[in-house]
Formats: C-alpha cells, sequence, structure tokens
C-alpha cells in the first residue's frame, strides 16, 4: 500500500481552556473518499483547517504528502465553510479571482456552474444569491482547482436533496481521476459516498472504516411507537432516539448470542420493557442508527479511553 496522502498524529487543540480536539490520530489513503462524520461543533472543521495548515494544533502533528503541513496552495483545494465567495462581487468575478489567485485553477468551473444549475446566475451580485447558489458557486470553485487533496467543510449543508446526487458525482468523478477527498459532514447520507468513514465524538476519532463494516458492527435496532419511549428506554443500550415519529433504541450486546431461555431476543426484550410484542420491531441499522450510534456515545468497543 502506498504512504497515507495525509497523517495526523496525536493532535490536540484548544481555544483557551477549551479544548476541542484530543489526541487525534487519523490516516488519509491516497486516492480514498473519506467522510469525516460527527454532530455540529465536535470539531470536523478545526481539524480540516489542521490538514490544510490553516490552524495549528496545540499538540501532535500534521503531514500532507510527506511534510509538515503549512498553507500549501500546490496541493490542497479547500472548500471552507461559508468563507470563500466574495459577497460584493458576481458569481463571474468571484471565479475569475480564484482563477488569477490560483495557479492550477482549470477551465472546469463552466461545467460545474452548468450542472449545479447557477450558470445562468454569473452575473448576478453574490450578495444577492441564496445561501444554497453560494455554497454551489463556492463548490464550483473549489472543484475547479487542479490539486492531488480536496478539503471539502460540509459541501452539502445549505444544498436542496435534489443537488446532493450532483456533488456526490462530482466527487466520484474527482475520486475516478486519482484524487484524495475528504469531507467533513454531519449529514449521515454523506456517508453513501465514503470509502471509509472516521467518526470524530468527544474530540476523538472513536471509529474508522468502510461504511460496509462499520454498518456491520452497530447492533440491531429496535423500533416502537413514541409513546413507548419511557419503556424502551429501560432496555436499551444508550438512549432512545425518534426516527419519523417512532423511537428507537440499540438491541444490548448482552443478546448478540440469543437469549438464555431460548426466546427470541424480540419476545425477550417487549416483555423486559412491558411493550407488547406487535409494538417493538427488530430492524437493520440504517447510516442514521450508524451516525447515532458512534456519535451520541453509545458505542462501548472503542470509546473505552474517553473523558
Ligand atoms: N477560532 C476559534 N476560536 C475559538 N473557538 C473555536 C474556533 N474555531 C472553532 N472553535 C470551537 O471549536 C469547536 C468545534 O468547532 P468546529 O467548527 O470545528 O465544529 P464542526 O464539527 O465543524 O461543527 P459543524 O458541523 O457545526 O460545522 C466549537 O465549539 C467552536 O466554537
Amino acid at each position: 500500500m502506498s504512504d497515507p496522502v495525509a497523517t495526523v498524529s496525536g493532535v490536540s487543540k484548544s481555544f483557551g481552556e477549551a479544548g476541542v480536539l484530543e489526541d487525534v490520530d487519523l490516516a488519509v489513503e491516497d486516492g480514498e473518499l473519506l467522510v469525516l462524520m460527527g454532530p455540529n461543533g465536535v470539531g470536523k472543521s478545526v481539524l480540516l483547517s489542521c490538514l490544510a495548515g490553516s490552524q495549528t494544533p496545540s499538540a501532535g502533528s500534521v503531514d500532507v504528502f510527506g511534510e509538515p503541513t503549512t498553507a500549501r496552495a500546490d496541493t490542497t483545494s479547500f472548500l471552507l465553510q461559508d468563507a470563500l465567495a466574495l459577497e460584493s462581487l458576481t458569481g463571474r468575478e468571484n471565479v475569475d479571482f480564484y482563477r488569477r489567485l490560483h495557479p492550477q485553477f482549470t477551465d472546469e468551473w463552466r461545467d460545474h456552474v452548468e450542472r449545479l444549475g447557477i450558470a445562468d446566475d454569473l452575473e448576478r451580485p453574490v450578495a444577492d444569491y441564496s445561501g444554497g447558489m453560494v455554497r454551489k458557486l463556492e463548490l464550483a470553485i473549489a472543484a475547479s482547482i487542479d490539486a492531488p487533496l480536496y478539503l471539502f467543510d460540509e459541501p452539502t449543508a445549505a444544498l436542496d436533496l435534489g443537488t446532493i446526487p450532483t456533488v456526490h458525482e462530482l466527487f466520484r468523478e474527482k475520486r475516478a481521476a486519482g484524487k484524495t477527498i475528504v469531507v467533513a459532514s454531519h449529514r449521515p447520507m454523506n456517508a453513501d459516498i465514503a470509502d471509509r468513514i472516521a467518526f470524530l465524538a468527544d474530540g476523538r476519532i472513536v471509529a474508522t472504516g468502510p461504511p460496509d463494516e462499520l454498518l456491520a458492527s452497530v447492533p440491531p435496532v429496535l423500533e416502537t411507537g413514541a409513546s413507548n419511549a419511557s419503556a424502551l428506554a429501560d432496555v436499551v443500550d444508550g438512549a432512545p432516539f425518534a426516527v419519523a415519529g417512532n423511537v428507537r433504541g440499540f438491541v444490548p450486546r448482552r443478546y448478540d448470542a440469543g437469549t438464555d431461555d431460548g426466546r427470541s431476543v424480540r419476545d425477550a426484550i417487549s416483555d423486559a420493557a412491558g411493550i407488547d410484542r406487535t409494538a417493538l420491531e427488530i430492524v437493520e441499522p440504517t447510516y442514521t442508527d450508524l451516525f447515532t450510534y458512534y456519535t451520541n456515545g453509545v458505542s462501548t468497543p472503542m470509546t473505552s479511553d474517553r473523558r
């Protein structure tokens, strides 16, 4: 296997008294699409900024292409959160600005603005754009820079659901062209495009792996009506969570090998909770369940050293 494109070793980052990252290790492999997942405020942007060289870790080190990271324009294209487009300029003037600024800026932007549906808005000032349009322009600009490593911070956050497949397609094309991509996201649906996911929780990477493997590591999920939430809380691992009008929770690990008395897991748990067995379903975990499992402190195997 080739060397990682980027290596984060023992990185901690604090702002004054507030610790955000704590002893984070992460290797970004050559040519992979890594999705860094975690809830709002957990430190995904800070970690990406450390990878981009625009923030300096309080401790530890970050190497990109074998060198300590600085803001290296030749190796990395970094889509910051809400910080690329200049509001006083039109869309086209923004493109021109970044084209002059960046030696590796390519003509790909024409294709990107077309596919993202903002080609007809290029003569309007960005101040008049919606949040989603600004994001599309910024994506078009960042993706038009020909760099071996792309760092995209919440690229789909302000976008309508219909645009997300277009963005995913763009990422897949970059990867097919041999590029390495790190996407930070709090949206479980972005797990779908990942070669690997890294979950960030409590300042640490708590799990890393291909989506299929991580899904297989999550226990089955119990689902019941919202009125049974407190009964479910008595029997599941972690706290129950609401999904589409129902409430879900993880089957406790002690049932991994089945029940002691030969009953079905569903029967044993519905009896223990006092929930009618017909009102309790056991379902396969989704990406949303996976996200909850690793970021809400339910998982145990990889978090034994948590604060
Ligand atoms: N320059 C800074 N000064 C002080 N605190 C900061 C700074 N940058 C980030 N933080 C804090 O670090 C924490 C992590 O922020 P960060 O933006 O990395 O979260 P995130 O995981 O990217 O969240 P989101 O999903 O909302 O984008 C937050 O508590 C934030 O307030």
